[in-house]
């Protein structure tokens, strides 16, 4: 436990030691538009200091968290700024860490520059850099980098179910469940140094060995369930990759427009119109979709600039996660059951050049457009087989079905953000899980309690398996992750920390 401790605390103070370091910053942190209220937020030791030469009074002194209905002043010129609200927040009990207040004023660009301009003639204060805040908050160990990202996902969110999920993870769910796993795996690394060092002196039981074997199987299945997620975050997260593909003319631009409720495609009755990928993002019952219209495919033609855009269609198949496989109506119109709409949808994609392997994994939609041609018997018969969904570009009046069925399609593909089940929304995540994984599987062949330096070798392993988890939660070192993080953050890294933090003890044989 002792060394557990001390792991927490050579976390806790390197990053105190950062925070507390720095200088006093300030930054409008609402929005660059006019605006009814903006806020300006100062952060650092001299906060104090620049509230009461803002409110013009040496030795004020305002509760913590409570808003005031001040008067704001020039410290040069000492004229009033404007009136509006301040709220003290005294650290550690911030959102970075430090102390920290709000000026809540008028939101006109004359009032947010006066302020500005006025907090910048204070000795010891300085502009922020973009999500200076939040990485104080994150050195200053009030953010692990998963509640950074959620954070950042947060104040992207563009849908309903985006802004669940980023909600979950920046309140810790994901961080939470992260760190769970990487304390079990340090007891074991711990539990695992202690047989090493001492097993003999101290008859410490082989039986322990035995209860770390069963707790490393066990956080590994926790692990792998957490991984079998069908990706349901990360396409939450960045948008489900919709592809609009079929032969040419059947009428794919006529849905996009549709879809986009705007005309981003061109219509025409010529085959061959659409040449290149037209994608557009779209909020679609709160789930983020990326459509892409694509060249109508064919197998054989002379024009190369055709030749390309297929390629290109192509492609957009192999990287889409929802195939919208577009065809006429016409072309389904006898079948009358489920299995010769599968076997119809194999020799289409044979027809369209379409390989299997770049299908595999994904799910394809039938599509039957140009209901509007058939006669009323057809167009019944189609609506009765499950696997093919019916719709007129004309006659949008039958759309609903359609909408409420691709609706179905994308719930199940992004799942529902539960707090229960936090779901890997990042790339990043997955690998070092898998890493994870492959650390645990590695030690679990090769440990041999009887023969130490094997042992010892072993023991490395499960190291690097909480060093795993620990580069997704910024517990270590990891300027390479940081650097990506708080880019996306839109942070530009001026100086990177560079904490070692010594995980456990390397065991005396190494
Ligand atoms: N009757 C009927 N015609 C349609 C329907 N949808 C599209 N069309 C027509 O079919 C023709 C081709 O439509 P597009 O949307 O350009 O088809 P596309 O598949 O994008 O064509 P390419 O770009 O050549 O691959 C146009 O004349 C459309 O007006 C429909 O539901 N019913």
């Amino acid at each position: 436990m002792a060394l557990l401790r001390n792991i927490t605390n050579s976390f806790c103070s390197s990053f105190r030691r950062y925070a507390s370091s720095g200088c006093t910053i300030y930054s409008l942190s609402s929005g660059h538009v006019k605006c009814g209220v903006s806020v300006i937020r100062v952060s650092g030791p001299q906060t104090k200091r620049a509230l009461r030469a803002i409110v013009g009074c040496s030795d004020y002194e305002p509760k913590a968290r409570q808003a005031y209905l001040k008067s704001f002043f020039h410290p040069i010129s000492n004229e009033m700024i404007d009136r509006g609200l301040l709220l003290w927040f005294p650290g550690p009990a911030s959102f970075t860490g430090e102390d920290a207040c709000e000026f809540q004023v008028h939101g006109s660009l004359a009032v947010i520059a006066a302020m500005l301009d006025a907090l910048g003639r204070l000795d010891g204060l300085r502009q922020a850099e973009p999500g200076e805040f939040t990485k104080r908050a994150f050195f200053g160990g009030k953010l692990d980098l998963t509640e950074v990202e959620g954070l950042a996902d947060l104040i992207h969110a563009e849908t309903e179910a985006q802004r669940k999920q980023a909600l979950l993870q920046s309140t810790g769910a994901l961080g939470r469940l992260y760190n769970k796993w990487r304390k079990r795996l340090i007891r074991c690394a711990a539990h695992l140094e202690a047989f090493i060092d001492f097993a003999e002196e101290e008859q410490i039981e082989g039986g322990v060995i035995l209860q770390l074997t069963k707790e490393l199987k066990a956080v590994r299945g926790e692990i792998r369930e957490h991984l079998n997620d069908q990706r349901q975050g990360e396409l939450l997260r960045e948008g489900v990759r919709t592809v609009i593909v079929g032969a040419p003319n059947v009428g794919k631009s006529s849905l996009l427009n549709l879809l986009c409720q705007r005309s981003v495609s061109i219509v025409t009755d010529q085959a061959g119109t659409t040449r290149d990928i037209i994608e557009t993002m779209h909020n679609f019952g709160g789930y983020p979709v990326i459509f892409s219209d694509t060249a109508g495919l064919r197998r054989h033609t002379a024009d190369s600039i055709e030749r390309e855009g297929m390629k290109r269609a192509r492609k957009c198949v192999e990287d889409s996660d929802l195939i919208l496989l577009l065809t006429d109506a016409k072309a389904v119109r006898e079948l009358s059951s489920n299995e010769m709409v599968a076997g119809y949808v194999e020799r289409y994609l044979k027809d369209l050049d379409i390989p299997t392997e770049l299908c595999s994994g994904k799910r394809v939609q039938l599509v039957a457009n140009k209901t509007d041609t058939l006669s009323a018997e057809e167009c019944q018969r189609l609506e009765q087989l499950s696997n093919v969904l019916s719709i007129s570009c004309h006659q949008p009046a039958n759309m609903p079905t359609f909408l409420g069925a691709l609706e179905q399609q994308l719930q199940q593909l992004c799942g529902t953000p539960r707090a229960e089940h936090p779901r890997i929304t990042n790339t990043r995540y997955r690998q070092q899980l898998e890493r994870c994984i492959e650390n645990i599987d590695i030690f679990l062949r090769d440990y041999k309690p009887d023969v130490f330096p094997d042992m010892a070798i072993a023991a490395a392993k499960l190291r690097n398996a909480v060093r795993c988890i620990e580069r997704i939660t910024g517990h270590v070192s990891c300027e390479d992750i940081l650097d990506v993080v708080f880019k996306d953050f839109c942070i530009e890294i001026e100086q990177l920390l560079r904490p070692v933090y010594v995980v456990l003890r390397v065991p005396k044989v190494l």
